[in-house]
């Protein structure tokens, strides 16, 4: 479980986060949506350490981020498991070297362990047959499977995801939500995703915290949003016509 107290950011003048307290709980796919500029990612870099909060706590599992010392944020950082919004492979490694490379970094497995490790995950993806391809070699749907093999190769308690389906046609981004909520509730691991696609929310929706001018405006799950009646909430998710509609079938 991670949880937010009483969490402000500020730039020189500029205020950014302004008391977020949120409890992003494991097991459960935690996103957070708002508008752009609402400081989802500055909130997301406070969270991941990226940042240093300008006041307020940030705890993993009880463990504050913010006043740790650098052996304990060494330790915690192995804990972590991050997806970016590209990809983000080396294009100069194969599938498995890419899954590989944090164990090769952090693990003190021998070689034959490593790979055993990896192609486990990769297998979890369904990707084992493609573990010799080069990255340019394999559609984005399938980069986007392996940055996932690879964000949980170490076993991560705590897996963060930037825009995951971003350049995604819907069909694969159902895929990788769908995958990225399986191996969440298999692996128990607390998941955070930052995201402005909708139909993420209300696939896998379980914990949704929204943003409005860095304040926590709503929060809450998908099936809750249904019945909202937060105005700025419902102008967020329901601005496009299918929403409106689904949400009038619901009533
Ligand atoms: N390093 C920085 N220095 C100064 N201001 C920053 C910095 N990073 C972000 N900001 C400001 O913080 C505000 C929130 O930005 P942020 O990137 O968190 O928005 P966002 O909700 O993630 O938007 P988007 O959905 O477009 O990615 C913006 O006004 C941005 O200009």
């Amino acid at each position: 479980m991670i949880e937010v107290k009483s969490l402000y950011k500020s730039f020189e003048d500029k205020e950014v986060l302004k008391d977020i307290n949120s409890v992003f709980e494991n097991g459960k796919t935690n996103l957070i949506i708002g508008q752009s500029g609402s400081g989802k990612t500055v909130l997301m870099k406070c969270i991941v350490g990226l940042f240093r909060p300008t006041s307020g706590e940030v705890l993993y599992d009880g463990r504050d981020l913010v006043t740790m010392n650098k052996q304990e944020w060494k330790m915690l950082r192995r804990e972590m498991g991050m997806i970016f919004q590209s990809a983000a492979l080396f294009d100069s490694m194969t599938v498995l070297e890419n899954v590989m490379f944090p164990l090769d970094m952090f693990s003190k497995d021998s070689y034959a362990e490593r790979v055993k490790r990896a192609q486990f995950c990769l297998d979890r993806v369904n990707l084992l047959e493609a573990q010799k391809k080069f990255p340019d070699e394999i559609s984005g749907g399938m980069q986007k499977r392996v940055a996932i093999a690879r964000a949980i190769a170490l076993n991560p308690k705590y897996l963060f995801c930037d825009e995951p389906n971003s350049g995604l046609d819907p069909k694969t981004s159902l895929v990788i939500d769908e995958l990225i909520h399986d191996i969440t509730v298999e692996f128990n691991m607390t998941t955070i995703i930052n995201t402005h696609d909708m139909n993420s929310v209300m696939g896998i929706g379980e914990n949704i915290l929204y943003i409005y001018e860095g304040r926590k405006e709503w929060q809450g799950n998908k099936d809750e949003i249904m019945n909202s009646t937060n105005e700025r909430l419902n102008s967020f998710i329901f601005a496009s016509d299918l929403f409106r509609k689904v949400k009038e079938a619901n009533k």
